[in-house]
């Protein structure tokens, strides 16, 4: 790797309109990208992972310009994409290439894979077909498949050949980077492994950047030199990938290496997320937007319980919030019979719910034991939105208030590089600190 990234993407974002009426009123806005920047160097491969609906797709598309950005600017070999015309913007389409999960997608199946895979040479102003099939022939061979094949239809290949033959089609026209979004999802973990290689070689044979999206860790961990993790839209850590992988310094990351789903959303056991459901792109949280799954949301400063109970009550305020507790913690005044044969109003107290989440015991801190108590009666009494209220007023961290800037990640122990990249956690760094660095401070402290 050396001299100028083949891609940089500087505070980039995408919205989407939500529109109303006739009219096409806007009513609000999906923030699938808000403010992602990064380097893609040459030859290396980058990863992009986060869980589903974290604008990854987004971010590798409007990276290939098949997405106009809302704000920010992509680079492609020093240039900006959103400015190239012409002759230009048709070296870009053959340099920058889109390898899709479904090979499906990418193929017309009324086309041999001779003529799929000809394709884009054509199109891109190859029109001696002799040479054509010479190039096609030699490119199946590099990708495990044979020349002879170039006469067949893609519906006599299996899934891995399928995507074999979409990555020759990538490939045919000397790329200098490949975009795989979740290129191997669909396939066993046989094929998988045997594509990951593929794009492992060739990525090497010739030098093309490839930028893996991928929500699976192990894909990453497996073909990636660097990781950015994404969530709600926004980078919130990334650096080496051995590194990052092997010491995550954000809660979130954390989270995804360890991606057991929790039936109870009190259960803080092995860094699950507070509550399960992932908030809405067109209203993100406050402050940092993981905060409200956070397992290590930061307390409030004059609140003096054990970090286990705080991380007690988080879980109880934040499952609230989310509409997410144990049926047995919530009443019902609707309802004649509650779970576990209660009857509400009747068998439900504020000691029964505070015993559902984890907060049977009376609290050191005598604000804190009052909220609790009265947010645990008003729940008995089937009042969320008031239980909701004092938890809120009782117990509001400084993670809701504050967007973290992205800061240094804490040098691994005794390594000689003092920086691995970037997180973006108050944990690490509050925002407007001294310690803050750029969005895209990773790129030149790693490489
Ligand atoms: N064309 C669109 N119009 C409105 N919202 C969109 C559009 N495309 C994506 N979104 C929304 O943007 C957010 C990010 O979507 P995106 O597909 O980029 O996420 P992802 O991380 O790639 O997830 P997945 O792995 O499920 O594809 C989601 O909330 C999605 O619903």
């Amino acid at each position: 790797m050396s001299g100028d990234p083949i891609c940089s993407v500087r505070d980039l974002k995408k919205h989407y309109p939500i529109t109303r009426g006739l009219l096409r009123r806007e009513v609000g806005r999906v923030r699938a990208v808000d403010g992602v920047s990064f380097d893609v160097e040459r030859g290396e491969a980058l990863g992009i992972v986060g869980e589903s609906g974290s604008g990854k797709t987004t971010t590798a598309h409007t990276v290939l310009g098949l997405e106009e950005p809302t704000a920010g600017e992509v680079r492609f070999d020093g240039e900006p994409v959103s400015e190239l015309t012409g002759e230009e913007r048709d070296a870009f389409r053959r340099r920058a290439q889109l390898i899709v999960q479904d090979p499906n997608d990418a193929l017309d199946p009324r086309m041999t894979v001779g003529e799929a895979v000809a394709e884009p040479l054509r199109i891109h102003g190859l029109d001696d077909a002799e040479r054509r099939n010479a190039i096609v022939a030699d490119i199946l061979e590099r990708v495990g498949l044979s020349g002879d094949d170039a006469d067949r239809y893609p519906h006599e290949f299996s899934g891995g050949e399928k995507q074999r033959i979409s990555i020759a089609r990538a490939l045919v026209v000397s790329p200098d980077l490949i975009v795989a979004d979740e290129p191997t999802s669909a396939l066993d973990a046989r094929v998988r492994s045997e594509i990951l290689d593929l794009l492992d070689r060739i990525r090497r044979e010739f030098d093309i950047a490839v930028l893996f999206v991928s929500h699976d860790l192990d894909v990453i961990r497996r073909s990636c030199d660097r990781v950015a993790v994404m969530y709600l839209g926004e980078i919130v850590e990334r650096g080496a990938t051995d590194s990052v992988l092997a010491d995550p310094a954000h809660p979130y990351t954390r989270v995804l290496l360890s991606s057991v789903p929790s039936l109870d959303p009190t259960d803080r056991e092995l860094g699950r997320p507070l509550t399960d459901t992932v908030p809405n792109p067109s209203d993100p949280p406050s402050g940092c937007r993981f905060h409200p799954r956070c397992p290590d949301v930061i307390p409030p400063a004059d609140l003096s319980v054990s970090e286990s109970t705080w991380r007690a009550i988080a879980g109880f305020r934040f499952s609230v919030q989310a509409g997410e507790l144990p049926e047995a913690a919530v009443g019902d005044p609707e309802s004649e019979t509650g779970t576990g044969g209660d009857r509400a109003g009747e068998g439900r107290t504020a000691a029964t719910v505070r015993r559902a989440v984890g907060l049977a015991e009376e609290l050191p801190d005598p604000d804190a034991e009052a909220a609790v108590e009265d947010a645990a009666a008003a729940l008995a009494a089937g009042d969320v939105d008031a239980a909701d209220e004092t938890l809120a007023a009782a117990f509001t961290s400084v993670c809701e208030r504050e967007a973290p800037a992205a800061v240094d990640r804490p040098a691994d122990a005794g390594a000689e590089r003092v920086t691995t990249g970037t997180v973006s956690c108050l944990r690490h760094g509050r925002s407007g600190s001294a310690e803050a660095v750029r969005p895209d401070g990773d790129a030149e402290t790693e490489n």
